[in-house]
Protein backbone atom coordinates (compact mmCIF):
# COMPACT_ATOMS: atom_id res chain seq x y z
CA UNK A 1 0.00 0.00 0.00
CA UNK A 2 1.38 3.53 -1.05
CA UNK A 3 1.75 6.06 2.55
CA UNK A 4 0.32 9.11 0.27
CA UNK A 5 -1.37 9.65 -3.04
CA UNK A 6 -1.42 13.26 -3.88
CA UNK A 7 -3.71 13.03 -7.58
CA UNK A 8 -4.25 17.08 -9.38
CA UNK A 9 -3.48 19.03 -6.63
CA UNK A 10 -4.31 22.75 -6.68
CA UNK A 11 -4.09 25.21 -3.96
CA UNK A 12 -4.83 28.87 -4.38
CA UNK A 13 -4.64 31.31 -1.46
CA UNK A 14 -7.75 33.97 -1.09
CA UNK A 15 -5.42 36.79 -2.48
CA UNK A 16 -5.35 34.74 -5.84
CA UNK A 17 -1.57 33.50 -5.18
CA UNK A 18 -1.32 29.62 -6.75
CA UNK A 19 0.65 28.07 -5.01
CA UNK A 20 0.05 24.32 -6.10
CA UNK A 21 -0.98 23.32 -9.26
CA UNK A 22 -2.05 19.97 -10.43
CA UNK A 23 0.10 18.15 -8.47
CA UNK A 24 0.61 14.79 -8.25
CA UNK A 25 2.93 12.35 -6.19
CA UNK A 26 3.17 8.98 -4.23
CA UNK A 27 5.33 8.08 -1.53
CA UNK A 28 5.71 4.34 -0.87
CA UNK A 29 5.01 3.16 2.77
CA UNK A 30 8.33 2.86 5.08
CA UNK A 31 10.59 5.22 2.61
CA UNK A 32 12.04 8.04 2.95
CA UNK A 33 10.78 10.77 0.66
CA UNK A 34 12.29 14.15 0.36
CA UNK A 35 10.50 17.33 -1.04
CA UNK A 36 13.22 19.99 -2.67
CA UNK A 37 12.60 23.46 -4.10
CA UNK A 38 13.64 26.59 -3.98
CA UNK A 39 12.35 29.26 -1.13
CA UNK A 40 8.55 30.04 -2.37
CA UNK A 41 8.49 26.64 -4.62
CA UNK A 42 5.39 25.19 -2.46
CA UNK A 43 6.84 23.05 -0.14
CA UNK A 44 5.62 24.64 3.24
CA UNK A 45 1.86 24.81 1.66
CA UNK A 46 1.70 20.94 0.57
CA UNK A 47 3.09 20.21 4.22
CA UNK A 48 0.47 21.98 5.54
CA UNK A 49 -2.25 20.13 3.55
CA UNK A 50 -0.96 17.06 3.68
CA UNK A 51 -1.14 17.75 7.66
CA UNK A 52 -4.18 18.83 7.38
CA UNK A 53 -3.70 22.18 8.82
CA UNK A 54 -5.02 23.92 5.45
CA UNK A 55 -7.51 22.95 2.86
CA UNK A 56 -6.87 22.32 -0.65
CA UNK A 57 -8.31 24.09 -3.38
CA UNK A 58 -9.12 21.04 -5.60
CA UNK A 59 -7.18 17.07 -5.98
CA UNK A 60 -7.92 14.03 -4.00
CA UNK A 61 -5.18 12.95 -1.57
CA UNK A 62 -5.04 10.13 0.41
CA UNK A 63 -2.91 8.66 3.36
CA UNK A 64 -2.69 5.09 5.02
CA UNK A 65 -5.92 4.94 2.85
CA UNK A 66 -7.60 7.50 4.26
CA UNK A 67 -9.50 10.06 1.81
CA UNK A 68 -8.83 13.60 3.34
CA UNK A 69 -11.65 14.93 2.26
CA UNK A 70 -14.26 12.83 4.38
CA UNK A 71 -11.64 11.10 7.11
CA UNK A 72 -9.08 13.91 8.43
CA UNK A 73 -9.35 12.92 11.58
CA UNK A 74 -8.07 9.07 11.00
CA UNK A 75 -5.31 10.86 9.17
CA UNK A 76 -4.16 13.26 12.22
CA UNK A 77 -4.51 9.86 14.61
CA UNK A 78 -1.81 8.52 11.98
CA UNK A 79 0.87 11.04 11.01
CA UNK A 80 2.92 13.36 13.43
CA UNK A 81 5.07 16.47 11.87
CA UNK A 82 7.98 18.31 13.25
CA UNK A 83 7.46 21.75 12.00
CA UNK A 84 10.47 24.06 11.79
CA UNK A 85 10.16 25.72 15.74
CA UNK A 86 10.46 23.29 18.35
CA UNK A 87 7.32 22.19 20.57
CA UNK A 88 8.87 21.60 23.55
CA UNK A 89 7.92 22.91 26.89
CA UNK A 90 11.54 24.24 28.64
CA UNK A 91 10.14 24.84 31.96
CA UNK A 92 9.23 21.11 31.93
CA UNK A 93 12.31 17.81 31.99
CA UNK A 94 12.80 15.77 29.18
CA UNK A 95 10.55 13.08 30.30
CA UNK A 96 8.01 15.44 31.11
CA UNK A 97 7.61 16.82 27.89
CA UNK A 98 7.66 13.46 26.67
CA UNK A 99 4.86 12.32 28.85
CA UNK A 100 3.13 15.37 28.02
CA UNK A 101 3.04 15.02 24.47
CA UNK A 102 1.92 11.54 24.90
CA UNK A 103 -1.38 12.81 27.19
CA UNK A 104 -2.28 14.62 24.21
CA UNK A 105 -2.42 11.42 22.48
CA UNK A 106 -4.50 9.57 24.99
CA UNK A 107 -2.12 7.25 25.61
CA UNK A 108 -2.57 5.67 29.12
CA UNK A 109 0.62 6.63 31.68
CA UNK A 110 1.65 2.65 31.47
CA UNK A 111 2.00 2.97 27.85
CA UNK A 112 3.32 6.24 27.96
CA UNK A 113 5.87 5.62 30.36
CA UNK A 114 6.93 2.30 28.44
CA UNK A 115 7.16 4.33 25.19
CA UNK A 116 9.26 7.00 26.45
CA UNK A 117 11.58 4.67 27.49
CA UNK A 118 11.90 3.39 24.26
CA UNK A 119 12.31 6.29 22.07
CA UNK A 120 14.99 7.72 25.19
CA UNK A 121 16.74 4.77 24.19
CA UNK A 122 16.94 4.45 20.80
CA UNK A 123 17.70 8.21 20.20
CA UNK A 124 20.91 8.44 23.20
CA UNK A 125 18.74 10.30 25.19
CA UNK A 126 19.45 9.06 28.35
CA UNK A 127 22.81 11.46 29.35
CA UNK A 128 19.86 14.29 28.76
CA UNK A 129 17.23 13.18 31.02
CA UNK A 130 19.08 15.07 34.30
CA UNK A 131 19.60 18.39 32.31
CA UNK A 132 17.30 21.34 32.13
CA UNK A 133 15.35 21.49 28.62
CA UNK A 134 16.18 25.13 28.44
CA UNK A 135 19.90 24.73 28.76
CA UNK A 136 19.95 21.85 25.28
CA UNK A 137 21.49 23.17 22.54
CA UNK A 138 19.45 23.62 19.17
CA UNK A 139 20.41 20.24 17.84
CA UNK A 140 19.46 17.83 21.30
CA UNK A 141 16.09 20.56 21.70
CA UNK A 142 15.39 19.30 17.79
CA UNK A 143 16.28 15.62 18.97
CA UNK A 144 13.48 15.60 21.94
CA UNK A 145 11.31 17.37 19.78
CA UNK A 146 10.87 14.68 17.22
CA UNK A 147 11.17 12.06 19.86
CA UNK A 148 7.94 13.76 21.20
CA UNK A 149 6.48 13.40 17.36
CA UNK A 150 7.38 9.58 17.54
CA UNK A 151 5.46 8.90 20.94
CA UNK A 152 1.77 8.45 19.39
CA UNK A 153 3.62 5.61 17.06
CA UNK A 154 2.71 7.86 14.05
CA UNK A 155 2.08 5.75 10.45
CA UNK A 156 3.78 8.59 8.84
CA UNK A 157 6.38 11.60 10.18
CA UNK A 158 6.44 14.81 8.28
CA UNK A 159 9.73 16.75 8.85
CA UNK A 160 9.96 20.32 7.82
CA UNK A 161 13.26 21.45 7.21
CA UNK A 162 14.72 19.15 10.35
CA UNK A 163 18.30 19.80 10.64
CA UNK A 164 18.33 23.61 9.35
CA UNK A 165 20.63 26.05 11.57
CA UNK A 166 22.30 22.83 13.24
CA UNK A 167 26.04 22.61 13.31
CA UNK A 168 27.36 19.45 11.19
CA UNK A 169 27.84 16.76 14.05
CA UNK A 170 24.20 17.85 14.80
CA UNK A 171 22.82 17.50 11.33
CA UNK A 172 24.91 13.99 11.75
CA UNK A 173 23.43 12.69 14.73
CA UNK A 174 19.94 13.85 13.07
CA UNK A 175 20.04 11.59 9.61
CA UNK A 176 21.21 8.44 12.38
CA UNK A 177 17.97 9.46 14.19
CA UNK A 178 16.01 9.65 10.74
CA UNK A 179 17.51 6.38 9.62
CA UNK A 180 16.75 4.59 12.85
CA UNK A 181 12.99 5.97 12.40
CA UNK A 182 13.16 4.66 9.39
CA UNK A 183 14.76 1.23 10.64
CA UNK A 184 13.60 0.55 14.21
CA UNK A 185 9.96 2.32 13.74
CA UNK A 186 9.18 1.11 10.53
CA UNK A 187 7.51 4.88 9.94
CA UNK A 188 7.04 6.81 6.27
CA UNK A 189 9.10 9.64 6.24
CA UNK A 190 8.17 12.85 4.36
CA UNK A 191 10.70 15.22 4.41
CA UNK A 192 11.54 19.12 3.00
CA UNK A 193 14.99 20.38 2.89
CA UNK A 194 17.12 22.94 1.53
CA UNK A 195 20.22 20.34 1.75
CA UNK A 196 20.71 18.63 -0.92
CA UNK A 197 23.31 16.08 0.65
CA UNK A 198 20.96 15.37 3.32
CA UNK A 199 18.76 14.04 0.44
CA UNK A 200 20.90 12.40 -1.28
CA UNK A 201 22.42 10.51 1.67
CA UNK A 202 19.11 9.76 3.38
CA UNK A 203 16.58 9.30 0.45
CA UNK A 204 14.73 6.16 -1.23
CA UNK A 205 13.02 8.83 -3.11
CA UNK A 206 13.44 12.52 -3.90
CA UNK A 207 11.07 15.17 -5.44
CA UNK A 208 12.13 18.27 -7.29
CA UNK A 209 9.15 21.08 -7.34
CA UNK A 210 9.75 24.35 -8.77
CA UNK A 211 6.65 26.93 -8.84
CA UNK A 212 3.71 24.91 -7.23
CA UNK A 213 4.37 21.72 -9.59
CA UNK A 214 6.31 18.81 -9.23
CA UNK A 215 9.65 18.20 -12.10
CA UNK A 216 11.01 15.35 -11.56
CA UNK A 217 10.35 12.27 -9.05
CA UNK A 218 12.51 9.42 -8.50
CA UNK A 219 15.16 7.44 -6.78
CA UNK A 220 18.85 8.87 -7.02
CA UNK A 221 19.69 6.55 -9.68
CA UNK A 222 16.41 7.32 -11.62
CA UNK A 223 17.23 11.05 -11.33
CA UNK A 224 20.71 10.64 -12.41
CA UNK A 225 19.75 8.55 -15.50
CA UNK A 226 17.32 10.88 -16.55
CA UNK A 227 20.06 13.44 -16.51
CA UNK A 228 22.37 12.64 -18.88
CA UNK A 229 24.86 15.86 -18.89
CA UNK A 230 28.09 14.98 -17.67
CA UNK A 231 30.00 16.53 -15.27
CA UNK A 232 34.04 16.87 -15.31
CA UNK A 233 35.73 17.27 -11.89
CA UNK A 234 38.80 18.69 -11.50
CA UNK A 235 40.66 19.24 -8.36
CA UNK A 236 42.79 22.36 -8.65
CA UNK A 237 46.53 22.91 -6.79
CA UNK A 238 45.44 25.47 -4.69
CA UNK A 239 42.26 27.35 -3.48
CA UNK A 240 44.13 30.83 -4.53
CA UNK A 241 42.25 33.01 -6.78
CA UNK A 242 39.62 30.69 -8.24
CA UNK A 243 37.48 32.81 -9.02
CA UNK A 244 39.62 34.46 -11.37
CA UNK A 245 40.12 31.48 -12.64
CA UNK A 246 36.65 30.29 -13.38
CA UNK A 247 36.38 33.83 -14.79
CA UNK A 248 39.18 32.53 -17.05
CA UNK A 249 37.07 29.27 -18.01
CA UNK A 250 34.29 30.56 -18.58
CA UNK A 251 35.03 32.63 -20.89
CA UNK A 252 36.18 29.75 -23.43
CA UNK A 253 32.83 29.64 -24.06
CA UNK A 254 32.88 26.00 -24.00
CA UNK A 255 31.18 25.03 -20.57
CA UNK A 256 27.54 25.14 -19.63
CA UNK A 257 28.26 25.40 -15.76
CA UNK A 258 31.39 25.44 -13.40
CA UNK A 259 30.41 24.88 -9.80
CA UNK A 260 32.94 25.00 -6.81
CA UNK A 261 33.26 23.19 -3.59
CA UNK A 262 36.62 24.81 -2.11
CA UNK A 263 39.26 23.80 -4.54
CA UNK A 264 37.03 21.46 -6.63
CA UNK A 265 35.27 22.62 -9.70
CA UNK A 266 32.52 20.53 -10.92
CA UNK A 267 31.90 21.43 -14.91
CA UNK A 268 29.09 20.39 -17.11
CA UNK A 269 29.54 19.93 -20.61
CA UNK A 270 27.68 18.36 -23.31
CA UNK A 271 30.00 15.50 -24.21
CA UNK A 272 31.97 13.85 -21.30
CA UNK A 273 35.10 12.46 -23.81
CA UNK A 274 35.43 15.42 -25.79
CA UNK A 275 34.40 17.70 -22.75
CA UNK A 276 37.40 15.63 -20.51
CA UNK A 277 39.30 16.08 -23.54
CA UNK A 278 38.79 19.71 -23.84
CA UNK A 279 38.82 20.99 -20.22
CA UNK A 280 42.13 19.17 -19.47
CA UNK A 281 43.39 21.04 -22.98
CA UNK A 282 42.09 24.14 -21.67
CA UNK A 283 43.70 23.84 -18.01
CA UNK A 284 47.07 23.51 -19.70
CA UNK A 285 46.97 26.22 -21.77
CA UNK A 286 45.64 28.66 -19.25
CA UNK A 287 48.60 27.39 -16.86
CA UNK A 288 45.85 26.04 -14.45
CA UNK A 289 47.80 23.68 -12.05
CA UNK A 290 45.53 20.61 -11.28
CA UNK A 291 45.78 17.19 -9.17
CA UNK A 292 43.27 15.41 -10.39
CA UNK A 293 40.36 15.43 -13.46
CA UNK A 294 37.76 12.67 -14.03
CA UNK A 295 34.50 11.99 -15.71
CA UNK A 296 31.50 12.19 -12.66
CA UNK A 297 28.68 11.03 -12.14
CA UNK A 298 26.05 14.11 -11.42
CA UNK A 299 25.15 14.84 -8.20
CA UNK A 300 21.82 15.75 -6.69
CA UNK A 301 23.11 19.45 -6.81
CA UNK A 302 23.88 19.12 -10.40
CA UNK A 303 20.83 17.60 -11.43
CA UNK A 304 18.68 20.45 -9.01
CA UNK A 305 20.40 23.01 -10.89
CA UNK A 306 19.54 21.61 -14.28
CA UNK A 307 15.92 21.69 -13.09
CA UNK A 308 15.96 24.34 -11.17
CA UNK A 309 18.53 26.72 -12.67
CA UNK A 310 19.10 28.61 -9.88
CA UNK A 311 21.02 26.68 -6.63
CA UNK A 312 19.55 26.57 -3.22
CA UNK A 313 21.63 26.99 0.10
CA UNK A 314 24.17 24.77 0.50
CA UNK A 315 27.02 26.17 2.90
CA UNK A 316 29.51 24.37 1.07
CA UNK A 317 28.84 25.13 -2.42
CA UNK A 318 29.13 28.32 -4.27
CA UNK A 319 28.02 28.30 -8.28
CA UNK A 320 29.15 30.18 -10.45
CA UNK A 321 27.37 29.96 -14.24
CA UNK A 322 28.71 30.19 -17.25
CA UNK A 323 27.70 29.91 -20.99
CA UNK A 324 24.18 28.76 -21.22
N1 LIG B 1 -1.23 32.19 3.33
C1 LIG B 1 -0.74 32.56 2.14
N2 LIG B 1 -1.39 33.50 1.41
C2 LIG B 1 -0.94 33.87 0.21
N3 LIG B 1 0.17 33.37 -0.39
C3 LIG B 1 0.85 32.43 0.29
C4 LIG B 1 0.44 31.98 1.58
N4 LIG B 1 1.32 31.04 2.01
C5 LIG B 1 2.24 30.92 1.04
N5 LIG B 1 1.97 31.75 0.00
C6 LIG B 1 2.71 31.86 -1.26
O1 LIG B 1 2.68 30.60 -1.90
C7 LIG B 1 3.94 30.31 -2.50
C8 LIG B 1 4.49 29.02 -1.93
O2 LIG B 1 4.86 29.27 -0.57
P1 LIG B 1 5.45 28.14 0.40
O3 LIG B 1 5.62 28.75 1.75
O4 LIG B 1 4.62 26.92 0.30
O5 LIG B 1 6.88 27.85 -0.29
P2 LIG B 1 8.12 27.01 0.28
O6 LIG B 1 8.60 26.15 -0.83
O7 LIG B 1 7.74 26.33 1.55
O8 LIG B 1 9.18 28.14 0.59
P3 LIG B 1 10.30 28.18 1.76
O9 LIG B 1 11.39 27.23 1.34
O10 LIG B 1 10.76 29.60 1.71
O11 LIG B 1 9.65 27.80 3.07
C9 LIG B 1 4.84 31.51 -2.23
O12 LIG B 1 4.78 32.36 -3.36
C10 LIG B 1 4.19 32.18 -1.02
O13 LIG B 1 4.43 33.55 -1.02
Amino acid sequence: MEAIIVKELSKIFKNGKKALSNFNLTVSQGEIFSLLGQNGAGKSTLINILTTFILPTSGEITIMGHNLKNESHNIRNCISCVAQHTSIDKHMSLKENLEFQGRLFGLDSTAIHARSEELIQAFNLTEYCDFNVSEYSGGVARRLDIAMSMISHPKVLFLDEPTVGLDIESRQILWQMIKTIQEKFNTTIFLTTHYLEEAQLLSNTICIMKDGQPLIQGSMEELRQYFSEPVIRVELNTVDNIAAIVERLNAQNFFKHIRVEEKTLYVSVDDSSEGFAKTNLLLTENNIGFCAIEIQNPSLSDIFLKFTSKPIRNELLNDYTGRK
